[in-house]
């Protein structure tokens, strides 16, 4: 299997895997995960211009379209959402600067990942390496060998995004009649990230993954995708395409929001297919509260779905899953 000096060492770590590829379930699973990649997921399109409108009943539609595609969904597009096409096209520049520098030397940095190397079977393997860039490194300006600053550009986008993904969070809590003030509280700069990803050319696609399907375990995420495509989420039990739209962000409800409104809004099951021709970039900001940030369901009380957990309890408890069963399982590890 050729490799580009930069790209991370599938081929080699994931061999005893993919060698032993003979469960023939396990194929077929995958492979018919492909098959439907015809049909589109139509994601509702939010223009949040409608949110700055003199008009409060324009602004306040904007709101409930908003509650609607969460509890619908758990996933809407938002076009209008302040991030230039200029940024944009920048941020792809700077991802592209980053990734493309030689394997070991983005391995010495703390905010690398690459793929699932401990995986033991097929459907666990991930074909992508990513940065995650918590926003604490927003104006750091010292290159060292073991941090990665962020650039004017990733800086400008952190920015928005942020801001963003703040302002849509109130807008979904205050339909809960909850606390708009909880997000600035809780969602620090050292918990909330970038995430900049690369699904490099996979040439044994569709049988792996770029991405195993996954809620996400924050509140909620603010997604760019370039234009290959490959981003899929799961509604009624078929997996749907989400195609790419330029300058559209994708919103994600995560976890934590399912939790804290008690169901009411759904996270999301998402994936990316790994591509056999082409790579794929996406840029992710992920909305997450400081690990003591105590997540209690909206209604409380017997009625409640959700024990109260902290979120330092709850990634925890993802973590020891994954290693333990290859897997997260989520938000049933805490139902009453
Ligand atoms: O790359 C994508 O489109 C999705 C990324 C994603 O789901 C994640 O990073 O959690
Ligand atoms: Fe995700």
């Amino acid at each position: 299997m050729q490799q580009e000096a930069f790209d991370p060492p599938f081929g080699s770590v994931y061999k005893q895997v993919l060698e032993g590829w003979c469960d023939v379930d396990e194929i077929s699973e995958l492979d018919s995960g492909a098959d439907c990649s015809e049909v589109e997921a139509r994601v509702p399109v939010i223009d949040l211009s409608c949110l700055n409108e003199e008009l409060e009943d324009i602004e306040e539609w904007c709101k409930r379209e908003i509650c609607e595609a969460a509890q619908e969904w758990g996933c809407f597009q938002v076009i209008n959402h302040g991030v230039s096409s200029e940024i944009l096209e920048k941020m792809r520049c700077e991802q592209i600067k980053a990734f493309k520098k030689p394997f070991q030397d983005k391995l010495d940095l703390d905010t690398y990942r690459w793929g699932t190397p401990s995986a033991t079977c097929l459907r666990h393997l991930a074909w992508f390496e990513a940065f995650h860039l918590p926003l604490t490194h927003l104006h750091t300006t010292t290159t060292t060998t073991t941090t990665t600053p962020f650039s004017t550009t990733i800086n400008q986008y952190a920015k928005i995004t942020s801001n963003l993904a703040e302002k849509l969070a109130e807008i979904l809590a205050e339909k809960l009649g909850h606390n708009l003030g909880f997000f600035r509280e809780n969602c620090i700069p050292s918990k909330c990230y970038i995430r900049m990803s690369r699904y490099p050319m996979c040439p044994i696609s569709p049988h792996v993954f770029g991405l195993m399907p996954h809620t996400d375990s924050d509140f909620l995420t603010i997604l760019h995708q370039d234009h290959i495509g490959g981003l899929q989420l799961l509604r009624n039990g078929k997996w749907l395409n989400v195609n790419p739209k330029q300058e559209t962000l994708i919103v994600m409800i995560g976890d934590l929001f399912q939790a804290w409104s008690n169901d009411v809004y759904k996270s999301v099951e998402h994936r990316v297919n790994a591509n056999k021709h082409f790579e794929r970039f996406s840029v992710a900001y992920f909305l997450c509260p400081s690990n003591e940030t105590m997540i209690e369901s909206s209604c409380g009380g017997s009625s409640s779905t959700y024990r109260s957990f902290s979120f330092g309890e709850f990634r925890q408890q993802v973590q020891d899953d994954v290693k333990r069963f290859g897997h997260k399982v989520g938000l049933s590890r805490f139902t009453l």
